[in-house]
């Protein structure tokens, strides 16, 4: 018999694998969605303090190789989150994660403050790194500015909070940026990765670009990058003790979820696969994990969680 239950943050999720913020989570009927499905746990699209429209279509689009979006964060406004999040079914037993994304560190106080006051079970995740926004850089890339930034969510946020990173690729940032989350005790969670920031996919049978805004440029996800998505999950796994990974990035079938949990991910988020495939994905998924843990005898994802083997 194998065992997906995971239990961290004081909640009990009856498997690891839930949604990544922005796909299948902008309206309460997709957030129904995920929640009815066989998903562990459902995470809120990111969200700014008034309702967005977002980036000009297209701005998605799927490729054999994962996907490129610049969706420009469309949201349908905090209050409408937060008021799915009080009539949420806590009881039945799968954690709700409300991600932020404000414009300004300000607007991101804003709606801490509120949903401090509000005291719901939910967990913000506060969104770092859309890449999407033009003229905007990536917070998550100015390590000063996630510092002061950090100082002030903590302050007026006084449960535990987790925050989405964008990509990192250099050891020395990975080393940066941990010292600086290091410093926050109630930040518990670091969600690696967000979208590959600014790639651009081309069609050759039009010579184009495949998304309209920012002349083609775009967050990647899916295949594209997974061994980034790991190399993130498994340095911070290393460089905050104490504190929990979740993966994103890349997972399409159970081998890649095995792979983020190898690396130290407690769960892990599926994004481009699951706009792709739809709410299915997550049942064949856990059904595909469930069969290589038993291939290899593993009862528990304990049995193997951060035990990658280095050579
Ligand atoms: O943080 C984000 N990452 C993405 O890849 N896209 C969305 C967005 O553009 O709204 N936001």
């Amino acid at each position: 018999y194998v065992d997906l239950s995971v239990s961290w943050l004081g909640l009990a999720m009856a498997n690891p694998l839930y949604n990544a913020s922005g796909v299948m989570c902008r309206s309460v009927a997709e957030l129904e969605q995920v929640r009815t499905s066989a998903a562990g746990a459902v995470i809120t699209k990111s969200c700014t303090p008034q309702p967005r429209v977002g980036n000009p279509e297209p701005r998605y689009c799927a490729t054999p190789l994962g996907s490129i979006n610049s969706m420009g964060l469309p949201n349908a406004g905090y209050h409408y989150y937060r008021d799915y999040a009080r009539s949420y079914p806590y009881a039945a037993g799968k954690p709700l994660f409300l991600s932020l994304s404000g414009m300004t560190l300000d607007e991101n106080l804003d709606m801490l403050r509120d949903l401090a006051a509000a005291e719901l079970p939910c967990l913000p995740e506060v969104n770092l790194s859309c890449p999407n926004l033009p003229g905007k850089p990536q917070l998550g890339y100015d390590f000063q500015a996630c510092r002061e930034a950090l100082t002030q969510i903590a302050r007026v946020y006084p449960g535990d909070f987790g925050v989405k990173l964008p990509p990192y690729f250099d050891p020395v940032h990975f080393a940066q940026m941990a010292e600086v989350l290091n410093t926050f005790p109630t930040l518990r969670f670091v969600t690696c990765i967000n979208s590959i920031g600014n790639g651009l996919v081309i069609d050759v049978e039009h010579e184009s670009v495949v998304i309209k805004p920012k002349d083609g440029l775009g967050g990647l996800g899916g295949s594209y990058v997974l061994p980034t998505a790991l190399a993130n999950v498994r340095e911070f796994y290393r460089l905050l003790p104490g504190k929990h990974v979740v993966g994103c990035g890349g997972i399409n079938s159970g081998r890649e979820a095995f792979m983020h949990i190898l690396a130290g991910a407690t769960v892990v988020q599926i994004g481009t696969c699951l706009y792709e495939e739809g709410e299915g994905a997550f049942a064949r998924i856990l059904d595909e994990l469930r069969q290589l843990m038993a291939q290899k005898g593993y009862q528990c994802l304990d049995d193997f969680r951060g035990k990658l083997k280095t050579l």
